[in-house]
């Protein structure tokens, strides 16, 4: 099966999401004081294409869960595991990673930060172009591929960080809060770009935040975990509800019922 993301191959059935197996995973960082338990007994099936979010306080373990799910920790226990029914011909990561500090290469052009992972993979030329071109256009920035990153506001570089990280079709898109810098009509303008590509592509999305309203608005399942040490308090289902979200669907009686029920998980009383 062809990766090549063109204007017209994004439109075409996709390929599956990864299935991501976290198995009983713990982890434990040596720090002065002592070890610190950031993650125990954290076991996580999640379907090929499901977007699910991690939500919790400060130092629950989410960035070192995503961080083990990224494959740049290794778990001081347990597993995981990332499949795809269908495999990259072309070697390419499975995995991208986005975090709120966009790191795109200030030298390099909007197009040329995008071409970059397919050039680190030895795609030639003209091909890396074309697809670049292509999901730069996806994205709302076909007009912006010869900018600089400091020429783009801050939503553009994002922008540009979804499309670096989407150009090579990976199995699964990891997100530590890539939108909590950004004020709330280009959050939501991203959510929407965000669910859209998402739908088309069919990758599996992992995003950690603090915003229960963004958890809310985009996932098929929110995860809660507690702190000290982290684990997963509870799973709520949002798959059989219909996306995009409205602001006004997030205040009915269900999305009301199971922002609180987070809430109460995350230690607020109110
Ligand atoms: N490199 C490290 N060395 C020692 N302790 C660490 C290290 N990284 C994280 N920790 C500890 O592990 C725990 C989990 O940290 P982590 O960053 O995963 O939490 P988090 O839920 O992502 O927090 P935040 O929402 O504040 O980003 C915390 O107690 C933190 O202090």
């Amino acid at each position: 099966m062809s990766t090549v993301l063109t204007a017209e191959s994004t439109s075409a059935p996709p390929l599956p999401g990864g299935r991501i197996v976290i198995d009983e995973v713990d982890h434990d960082f040596a720090a002065d004081a002592g070890i610190v338990p950031a993650l125990r007994g954290v076991s996580l099936d999640i379907a090929p294409s499901e977007f699910v979010s991690l939500v919790g306080t400060s130092g629950c373990g989410k960035s070192t869960l995503l961080n083990i799910v990224a494959g740049l920790l290794t778990p001081t226990h347990g597993s995981v595991t990332i499949g795809r029914a269908v495999k990259e011909a072309d070697g390419l990561p499975q995995r991208a990673y986005i975090t709120q500090d966009d790191r795109l290469l200030p030298w390099r052009t909007a197009k040329q930060n995008v071409e970059l992972p397919l050039q680190l993979h030895g795609v030639d030329r003209e091909e890396r172009a074309e697809r670049a071109i292509a999901i730069l256009r996806r994205v709302g920035l076909g007009d912006f591929a010869d900018r600089r990153p400091h020429e783009l506001s801050g939503g553009m570089r994002q922008r540009v960080s979804i499309a670096q990280s989407l150009v090579y079709h990976p199995a699964v898109l990891l997100m530590d809060e890539p939108f909590g810098a950004l004020d709330a009509w280009t959050r939501d303008s991203l959510h929407d770009l965000l669910l859209d590509v998402q739908a088309e592509l069919g990758t599996t999305v992992v995003l950690v935040t603090h915003d229960v309203g963004e958890a809310l608005a985009l996932s098929d399942r929110v995860v809660t975990l507690a702190p000290r040490p982290g684990r997963i308090l509870a799973e709520y289902s949002l798959a059989d509800r219909p996306r995009p979200r409205s602001h006004q669907t997030l205040r009915d009686e269900f999305f009301a019922d199971v922002h609180q029920r987070i809430r109460a998980d995350l230690g607020f009383t109110d």
